[in-house]
């Protein structure tokens, strides 16, 4: 069409010169210079001298110097470009720049990753002290049934924006969303556990950790966590990688690994790994244990110590849960399930041992009754999960707004899960959602869910000790504190009793210094003694001749016994202690007892031959020093001109009077009283200790005071009844015996052997005392 008009302004003879010009505009310099030739030349034909110039004409003139400028402006530019083309670069500065810049991105690139992972670190840190529960979302792929009902997808993933997803809203509008990790519909089961690892394999660490699948039916819950044989989930890949992490940490810590599953059905917990096909389930329920741990009493805990074992383990409880056909799932989970993964460990350097759990939860789908068309058990079994999971939304408010009661007992799950919600433990959730346009409502429901559980700060994770380890540490330390209670009465005990003895000790001290005194008094009393028989002795043996006496005198003195022991056999005075020196092997002994008259006497031998080497013996220790005073009353007159000058040492007896009126010596035995107490209270309930005191020496055996009588150690005693057949015949013994002797029992200390000897043979009574003397 401008062609044409060209055309037919040259025939014009003028506007063929213009044509030629546009034509040329984009051509190579020579067509400009020939269409300014034709110019000039047109110029010629309407030179303004020939005639007046037309308006067009002008305009022509115009253009052309235009052209005119242009033209030298462009040869300018050739010029430059011609420059520039001989011009040739500097190779090796371009080279070298280029080299620099490359290693200039590179360094870039390496500390945008460095940064990148030390911020993820970093994110993770604040996460991991906030206690926050960690949300990865993952979007399943568009099925092939939505896309046939006419469904588009509405969820959008930005590239440029990480972790974050929108969704398209019926009203055109978009809703952000941001989460620890978005998994897009293309990103396979390796994707998902490579995020999930770095949690899991802190159940190693001694955490507890729980991780649990929420979202709408259908969406891929149990995809997720269960898998299928080809495309296995989180649980198996967990199981694989503590196995792993176990094998490779086994130079330092021993890992055990049990594993237990069930299912919280219609609000029963039901075990997975217990064969119920023959027997009625049993009844499980969740106890608190001391700790303030949740805890299924009942629970089968399988040991697995290889992956294989695990997958035998899944099968079987996957085989038993509860599933169902629902319009919205064709293998539709109809119950919670849970397997728990309980991992002992012991650090082989130190001992510590750790006991912790992991929770690996496949949650029930959440579904709009009217939506999946249930009924009958189905819809029984929606409405137990609708409640469930309405009481775990309450949990996660009441944990999000922090209010002081937290309602995890409204349901099983939330009280089996009460610990990984709200407690010290490392908690992950998966919300599942379907990118399909007619699931926008039950995703927007889910992605809103998810967001306020991100929002939950409930405290740092920290390490679980062995709790039976601990129970036993308990157990010493109360231990302990028991002991230290008992060391510390017994300590008291003891200080009292060094309190008592110390008393005991001064009291003891006292009463050895009043035995010397007392003993000093004897002495002096002997020697007034001795001088007093001395002088009976002369005048008893007045009557004999002076050359008798003369004769006699010396065997006399020799053969008198003595008033006491001599201080070279006296026994030492004893420190009086608590202590009761032991007594003699061959048994206890009968002091006045006639079986042992025979080994007394041998003992009696035995016993001097020690003292006289100077040596204490445990018997003579034994022997007591106590003794009493005793009123000898002057024997009938019959008596002694019967000549029976019978003389029977008794170690006791009380202070008795005697009655006049008493005339034969059987008699004397009733007319004895003791006046301090009656006989009878001695061996009747009364204090033996004072009951002793009030026994009192008798040298004659019929000065034996009923009390003595009535004592069974006196009754037996040979002295008592068998002393007739002695006579004595010492002049010192027979010159005492006539007369009123207030006999002292001190005289006869240690000497009871010697009575013993006297009683058996009035012979050997002489040596003895010579012996003694
Ligand atoms: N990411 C995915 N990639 C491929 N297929 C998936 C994915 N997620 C889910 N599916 C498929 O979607 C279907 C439903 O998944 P699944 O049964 O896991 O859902 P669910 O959320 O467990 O349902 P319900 O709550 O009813 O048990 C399955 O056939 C599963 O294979």
């Amino acid at each position: 069409m401008e062609g044409e008009q060209h055309l037919q302004i040259c025939e014009d003879g003028v506007l063929s010169c213009e044509s030629k010009e546009f034509s040329d505009n984009n051509h190579d310099s020579d067509a400009v210079e020939e269409s300014e030739d034709t110019v000039t030349s047109g110029n010629q034909d309407v030179s303004p001298a020939s005639g007046p110039t037309l308006p067009i004409l002008q305009k022509i003139i115009d253009l052309s110097n235009k052209i005119k400028v242009l033209k030298d402006e462009h040869a300018l530019v050739s010029n430059h470009v011609k420059e520039i083309k001989n011009c040739s670069f500097a190779e090796p500065e371009i080279s070298r720049a280029l080299q620099l810049l490359t290693t200039e991105l590179g360094t870039l690139k390496k500390q945008y990753l460095e940064e990148s992972s030390e911020r993820k670190r970093l994110y993770n840190e604040v996460i991991e002290l906030k206690g926050n529960i960690r949300v990865f979302c993952r979007c399943r792929p568009i099925n092939l049934a939505e896309v046939a009902n006419g469904c588009v997808s509405v969820v959008e993933f930005d590239t440029t924006q990480e972790n974050e997803l929108q969704i398209l809203s019926s009203d055109s509008s978009k809703k952000h969303f941001k989460f620890d990790h978005v998994f897009k519909p293309q990103d396979g089961q390796e994707t998902v556990f490579a995020q999930t690892k770095p949690i899991v394999t802190s159940v190693l660490d001694g955490y507890n950790v729980c991780i649990f699948a929420y979202g709408q039916t259908g969406t891929g819950k149990t995809f997720t966590m269960e898998g299928t044989p080809e495309n296995r989930g989180v649980n198996y890949r967990t199981l694989e990688e503590l196995f792993h992490c176990a094998e490779s940490r086994s130079r330092l810590m021993k890992f055990e690994l049990s594993v237990s599953m069930l299912e919280v059905y219609n609000e029963k917990i039901m075990d997975l790994l217990v064969d119920n096909s023959n027997h009625p389930p049993k009844k499980l329920e969740v106890k608190q244990s001391a700790e303030g741990t949740q805890e299924v009493p009942g629970l089968v805990e399988a040991q697995v110590f290889n992956t294989d074992e695990v997958w035998d383990l899944l099968k079987r409880g996957y085989s038993v849960r509860s599933v169902g056909s629902t319009a919205a799932n064709e293998q539709s989970s109809r119950s919670h399930c849970l397997l728990r993964v309980t991992v002992k460990g012991e650090n082989l350097i130190n001992g510590q041992r750790t006991r912790s759990h992991l929770w690996l939860v496949d949650l029930a789908g959440s579904e709009r009754v009217g939506k999946v068309e249930v009924e009958g058990e189905r819809l029984k079994e929606s409405q137990f999960i609708n409640k469930s999971l309405s009481a775990l939304g309450d949990v996660i408010s009441a944990l999000a707004s922090k209010t002081s009661h937290i309602p995890y007992r409204n349901s099983k799950l939330t009280h089996m899960l009460q610990n990984s919600l709200g407690g010290d433990c490392k908690t992950l959730m998966f919300v599942q959602i379907s990118p399909s346009s007619s699931d926008l409502g039950e995703t927007l429901c889910s992605l809103n869910f998810a967001s306020r559980v991100r929002g939950i700060e409930s405290g740092p994770a920290r390490k679980q000790a062995d709790v039976s380890e601990l129970l036993k540490l308990k157990q010493m330390a109360e231990k302990l504190k028991q002991e230290e209670k008992e060391t510390k009465k017994l300590q008291d005990t003891v200080q009292s009793l060094q309190l008592r003895l110390a008393a005991r000790e001064h009291i003891s001290k006292g009463l050895q210094d009043k035995v010397r005194d007392l003993e000093f008094q004897l002495a002096e009393e002997r020697k007034t003694r001795i001088k007093q028989e001395t002088r009976a002795i002369a005048s008893a043996s007045s009557s004999t001749t002076s050359r008798q006496v003369r004769e006699q005198l010396p065997t006399i003195t020799e053969k008198k016994p003595p008033l006491a022991p001599t201080r070279m056999l006296r026994m030492p005075l004893r420190r009086i202690t608590n202590f009761m020196p032991q007594q003699p092997s061959q048994g206890p002994i009968k002091r006045f007892s006639d079986a042992t008259s025979t080994k007394s006497k041998e003992n009696y031998n035995n016993n001097n031959s020690s003292r006289r080497s100077s040596s204490m013996d445990m018997n003579a220790l034994m022997k007591p020093r106590r003794s009493s005073i005793a009123y000898r009353p002057a024997p009938p007159p019959s008596a002694v001109a019967s000549g029976n000058k019978t003389l029977l040492p008794r170690r006791r007896v009380s202070i008795a009077t005697l009655r006049p009126e008493a005339s034969s010596s059987s008699s004397y035995m009733n007319m004895m009283t003791t006046p301090s107490r009656p006989s009878s209270s001695i061996f009747r309930g009364g204090n033996p200790r004072k009951a002793r005191y009030s026994k009192l020496f008798s040298p004659d055996h019929n000065l034996v005071t009923p009390n003595a009588m009535k004592s069974s150690r006196f009754m037996k005693s040979p002295l008592g009844g068998g002393g007739n057949s002695w006579k004595p015949s010492h002049p010192t013994v027979v010159a005492l015996q006539k007369k009123t002797v207030v006999w002292s029992p001190l005289k006869f200390k240690n000497r009871r052997s010697t009575f013993l000897a006297m009683r058996s043979s009035s012979s050997s009574t002489s040596d003895v005392l010579r012996k003694e003397q």
